[in-house]
């Protein structure tokens, strides 16, 4: 592919990810599927200019507005070759110059705008908050509050494009060996420093470098994940449920560290991802597992199993702001449902719910993808005024490793002190029997 052909793609999958209400991960992920004929390097280098344009949107979107332009993908693109690649605006005229493939010539507007940006930094001083820290206004003064003085490097880290981290599968292989497989590839992985079961590769690589991901024998997780999912610390012979389990990253690595051994039910209360959970869990050659789709928090399954579990992982539905850096489009979508206020009031009522399954002397881990203390740090304190069975078992009990934790109780990762995706987890034992609830 020419450089002007690969500006081209690139229009095509930003316009795509534009016109269509689902995640851009989504969107790319069906673009490259119909594409198979672009080879690895023009692949890598048309994505890696997509997830630029995603991080940079709303500092883009700034300056064509400050030029009266319109903010459109084919617009943000000739900012983004000028601002954030320092190209000339001779140079980019050289690849929108209307050849066969490449994208359509210059028009008159759009010439004097690559000279007005001329010289720029993508920052301005005059741009507000919103802009310059590419955070959504809704979530600067809790994110404030949050990290305090390190509000502002946290925003900066959640704009650094992410490593691709991977968990083995301790069933099929080791660590070792995947590393020892990855190097011979000429690919520089490294162990994760927190996690015993990850391998780090600093970049982006093509996917199907990585063999291992066809056999199971590696995942792709986030290091953060893979150490929420060691939190619930599963024994071979235990009865287990994630009750959020979604498409199953977690469900995969407890049942892969419980070696087959004992038992993991995967509740959710959607289809579609629970049967990606159900073929993960095949080929990754776990079957210590199932499935269980759920109505609602509440579903008649619950009561049927109250205390029936040994340990029970809440993976609750959050605002996803810690995974801003893996998903650079998720900030300017608003929460779901009736926003913050109602995710919290859901993270409530799932958490009391699936609580009722822990066997006492059990464990209870809350968990999220936020960074916000009212899905975390408050969530769980409102959780144990109203259920005093439970306790608190403090991060240097439940693991002694992880005292880098921002949070002395519960382990409280951020992307700019831990390199991870912003994670927060809660570890509690249920010291008391299941108290009756309204539905029972
Ligand atoms: C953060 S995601 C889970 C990610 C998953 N644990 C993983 O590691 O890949 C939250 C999940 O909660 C599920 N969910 C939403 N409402 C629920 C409810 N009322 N009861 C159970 N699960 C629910 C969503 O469908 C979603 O899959």
């Amino acid at each position: 592919m020419t450089p002007a052909a690969r500006l081209q793609a690139t229009l095509d999958l930003s316009s795509a990810v534009e016109n269509d209400a689902r995640p851009a991960d989504a969107v790319t992920a069906a673009w490259v599927r119909t594409r198979r004929h672009l080879d690895d390097r023009d692949k890598g280098a048309i994505l890696e200019r997509l997830h630029a344009l995603l991080r940079h949107r709303a500092r883009l979107g700034w300056w064509l507005v400050r030029h009266g332009q319109e903010d459109d993908p084919r617009k943000r693109l000739l900012a983004w070759l000028t601002l954030g690649e320092g190209r000339t605006p001779v140079e980019v005229a050289r690849l929108f110059a209307g050849a066969k493939g490449a994208p359509a010539a210059l028009t008159d507007g759009e010439g004097a705008l690559l000279a007005a940006l001329k010289g720029c930094t993508i920052v301005h001083p005059a741009m507000p908050d919103a802009m310059r820290l590419e955070c959504p206004p809704w979530a600067i003064e809790p994110l404030r509050r949050r990290f305090g003085a390190a509000f502002e490097a946290e925003m900066a880290a959640l704009l650094t494009p992410p490593p691709l981290d991977l968990r083995v599968n301790p069933i099929q292989t080791t660590r070792e060996a995947v590393l020892a497989e990855l190097k011979g590839l000429g690919l520089p992985a490294e162990p994760t420093k927190l996690s015993p079961d990850g391998v780090r590769l600093p970049e982006r690589v093509a996917l199907a470098r990585l063999p291992g991901l066809k056999t199971g024998a590696i995942e792709i997780q986030d290091e953060g994940s893979q150490l929420v999912a060691s939190l619930v610390d599963a024994r071979p012979g235990e009865r287990v449920v994630d009750f959020c389990a979604g498409a199953g990253g977690k469900t995969l690595a407890i049942a892969a560290r419980m070696r087959n051994k004992g038992h993991v039910v995967a509740c959710d209360v959607n289809e579609a991802r629970l049967k990606r959970c159900a073929e993960r869990l095949r080929a990754a050659g776990l079957h210590n597992a199932e499935t269980r789709l759920l109505a609602g928090e509440t579903d008649r399954w619950v009561k049927r199993h109250k205390g029936g579990f040994d340990r029970v992982l809440v993976d609750a539905p959050c605002s996803g702001t810690g995974t801003w850096r893996r998903n650079p489009d998720a900030r300017w979508r608003a929460p779901e449902d009736e926003g913050l206020a109602g995710l919290v009031a859901l993270q409530g009522r799932i958490l009391a719910s699936a609580a009722r399954l822990v066997r006492p002397g059990g464990r209870l881990v809350y968990a999220t993808c936020s960074l916000l203390p009212e899905e975390n740090e408050q969530q769980v304190a409102a959780f144990l005024a109203a259920h005093p069975a439970f306790a608190v078992v403090p991060l240097r009990e439940a693991a002694p490793q992880l005292t880098t934790s921002a949070h002395p109780d519960h382990l409280s990762l951020t992307p700019a002190r831990h390199d991870t995706d912003g994670f927060f987890a809660a570890v509690l034992r249920r010291e008391g029997p299941p108290e009756p609830v309204a539905e029972d």
